[in-house]
Order: structure tokens, then sequence, then C-alpha cells
């Protein structure tokens, strides 16, 4: 369902590629995973498969639509929840999901009665009409999942959607995920929480330096690799233990 060829990235200005001649195939139904040290270029691929980036050479398709012909309809099947809060602060938290919602050309009671439903099932009800600049981390998180979700997406693309949030709020996170998955959304979601790719996701791959350097199950991946008990372990043996600090 999504076929990536060979795709590379080169900022303007950059010295080296941030990701570079990457073949990948995502099955529909999937969690799909990809992990990766600081910098591995993890955003700059969510980024180019959402269309927010324009590739430097290679390309995918997703269901059948190539990101350079159909790109109108590719959007439309998508959902993207960003690293960043793409949130209004000023406007309440129905205010901004009715803002989001008509976007994809939803509107009237059809949106409202989505967003009612999805804010139950975030625990966030009693909040729809207070202002998101008052929020924390995990409610903002949550409001930010909806968004991206109201339109019902085929392939739901989440850069990091549990940084910065509690346990509660990460469990609601990814148990409305797991209901999303089940009910026919394909998700790809990029983590450093290694603990929660291994339960969470059916493949993952694990990228560095703009290559997939390992791909597979994660019991596989673990198995497979010589002394490790778990993901991280198979992490720490393909990426190695150096920093990678840069500025
Ligand atoms: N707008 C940009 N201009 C130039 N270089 C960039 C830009 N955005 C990212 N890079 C570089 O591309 C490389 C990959 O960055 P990217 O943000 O995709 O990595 P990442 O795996 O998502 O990292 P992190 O886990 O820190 O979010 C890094 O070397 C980064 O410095």
């Amino acid at each position: 369902m999504i076929q990536i060829n060979q795709l590379s990235k080169k900022y303007k200005g950059a010295d080296t590629f941030s990701v570079f001649e990457l073949n990948l195939q995502i099955e529909e139904g999937e969690i799909f995973g990809l992990l990766g040290p600081n910098g591995a270029g993890k955003t700059t691929l969510i980024s180019m498969l959402c269309s927010l980036l324009k590739p430097t050479s290679g390309s995918f398709t997703i269901n059948d639509l190539n990101f350079r012909d159909q790109k109108k309809q590719l959007k439309q099947l998508i959902g993207i929840v960003p690293q960043e809060y793409a949130l209004y602060p000023a406007l309440t938290a129905y205010e901004n999901l009715y803002y989001f919602g008509s976007m994809y050309g939803l509107t009237g009671e059809p949106l409202k009665n989505t967003i009612y439903d999805h804010l139950k099932i975030m625990g966030l009800s009693r909040f729809a009409n207070k202002r998101v600049a008052n929020f924390s981390g995990g409610m903002k998180r949550r409001v930010n999942l909806i968004a991206s979700i109201l339109h019902n997406p085929k392939v739901l693309f989440l850069d990091e959607p549990t940084v910065g949030v509690d346990v509660q709020s990460k469990n609601v996170i990814i148990g409305h995920l797991e209901e999303l998955n089940r009910s026919g959304t394909t998700l790809v979601y990029s983590s450093h929480h290694l603990n929660e790719a291994e339960n969470f996701c059916t493949r993952v791959a694990i990228i560095d330096h703009g290559r997939v350097i390992c791909m597979g199950e994660p019991g596989v991946l673990i198995a497979n690799q010589k002394n490790a008990h778990n993901l991280e372990d198979v992490f720490l043996s393909k990426t190695g233990k150096a920093l990678r600090d840069h500025a």
C-alpha cells in the first residue's frame, strides 16, 4: 500500500543527504514504526510522504496514488500528526477541531458529532470549550491527534505522538490508535520510545544516516540479535552508543 522507491532528500545548502535512496514497503493494516537516533531522517521521511517536503529524487505511492501527479487525492487519503502542536492556542478545543475538520470538507452536524465522539474517547469532553492555551502537554497531544483523524484517513502518519506526555495520556493515545488500526487505518509512526514501539508495532525499521539499516517484526529482530533482550538492545547494537549531537 505504501511503496517507497530510492527516495532521497538533500536540504538546500546541506553537504549530505538526510534521506538517501531509501526503499520501503508498508502493507495495509500495519502499525509500522520508524525508529532511529536524533537526526536519522525520520521527520524528513514522514514529511516527504505527507507531501510537506519535496523529495530530491526517487518516488513513492500510497494506495497506488503517485505523489507527483495525484497529490490532491493523496492528501485526502492521509492524516498527519506533526511533532509540533498544530493548534491555535487562543481557540477552544472544539473551535480548533471544527477548523481542522472543515479543511477536509467536513461541516455541520456530522462534524460536530465526530468532534464530540473523539473528545469523549480522549477524555476531553469537559474541556471542549476551554482555550487550548491553558491545556497541559498531554491534553494538547490528544487534541493534536483528533485534529488529524476527523476525516477518517486510510493512512495516519505520526511523528513522535507521545513525546512529553504522562503515562496516563500515553495510554489513552496508544489505546485510541490501536482502535483506529483495528477499524482499518494503517499507522506509520516515529518514536524514541523503544519499549512502546516494541509492544505497539507490527514491524519497525531502524533508520540511521537516512538509510534503513534493519527492518522486521520486533520479536524477530530481538530473537535474531545476539544478547538482545529487547528492542533497545537491538537498536544500540545497530546504531552504536555514540552521541548524535549536531548544530
Ligand atoms: N530544514 C532543514 N534544513 C537543513 N537540514 C535539515 C532540515 N531539517 C532537518 N535537517 C537535517 O536532516 C537530518 C535529518 O533530520 P530529521 O529531523 O529528519 O531527523 P529525525 O530522525 O527526525 O531526528 P529527531 O529524532 O531528532 O527528530 C539532520 O541532520 C538534520 O539536521
